[in-house]
């Protein structure tokens, strides 16, 4: 049966900061809904917004006003615990920079997720040995990070990201940091990840070709989604 809950659903997000002399509008009435197994590309220029956007989505800041439904499940009015748990179930995460563990191999980065959630060593490393083998890293399960390429090591990245079964992962610029022809397999094999787990992916980045990779682009513009 295929889920009919939206992987996120989010109304009239707004965020404000205050600088001490004047209120700056960094988010101003954000509306989106991302379907469950849904890609979505979001593009824009630098200062628009697009982190702090990430950063709500994944429930790590809150907005000013707003309200944020993560697989059916409203956020914002939850306690910090209670965040992190709809978080560590719900959601998963790639950087532009990878953020591995550099003592660890490649096995173990990606079981980490499921050992922090307690789940037992053996259960955790065989289930990381499939998603790596999903994301084309069987022969290099043993290697850490200072022993991968750039792009395999965004590989490992992204296999930790899916560990955990999320129904949505959140990647800020997961190609900034690769070559143009390691940057394109990369989200050929995001999308793969996307139509094969039906993992729902917010993508943001720079680069309009990749964006159009993706189901559905939209453009941040001032703090507004276009
Ligand atoms: N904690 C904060 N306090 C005040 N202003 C902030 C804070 N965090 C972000 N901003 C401002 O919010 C605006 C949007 O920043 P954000 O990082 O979301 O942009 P972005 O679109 O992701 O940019 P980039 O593509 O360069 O990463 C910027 O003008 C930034 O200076």
């Amino acid at each position: 049966m295929t889920n009919t809950v939206p992987a996120l659903a989010i109304q009239g997000v707004t965020k404000t900061y205050f600088d001490g002399t004047e209120t700056l509008s960094i988010l101003r009435g954000i509306d989106l809904t991302v379907n469950a197994g849904e890609m979505l590309a979001i593009i824009g220029a630098s200062g628009s917004g697009k982190s702090t956007l990430l950063h709500i989505m994944g429930l790590l800041d809150q907005p000013t006003t707003g309200s944020i439904k993560v697989d059916g499940q409203e956020a914002s009015s939850l306690s910090e615990n209670q965040r992190s748990r709809l978080r560590n179930e719900k959601l998963g995460f790639v950087y532009q920079f990878h953020h591995l563990l550099p003592e660890f191999s490649a096995l173990d980065n990606v079981a980490m997720p499921l050992i922090m959630r307690r789940v037992s060593y053996a259960e955790a490393r065989a289930k990381a040995e499939v998603v790596l083998g999903k994301v084309g890293l069987a022969q290099r399960v043993l290697h850490r990070p200072g022993e991968l390429s750039g792009g395999e090591r965004q590989r490992v990245a992204l296999a930790r990201a899916l560990v955990a079964n999320p129904v949505l992962v959140l990647a800020d610029e997961p190609t900034g940091n690769l070559d143009t022809e390691t940057a394109e397999n990369m989200f050929t094999l995001l999308k793969e990840v996307n139509c094969e787990f039906n993992t729902a992916f917010i993508i943001v980045t720079h680069d309009p070709k990749l964006a159009a990779l993706a189901d559905r682009q939209l453009v941040m513009e001032k703090g507004q989604l276009r």
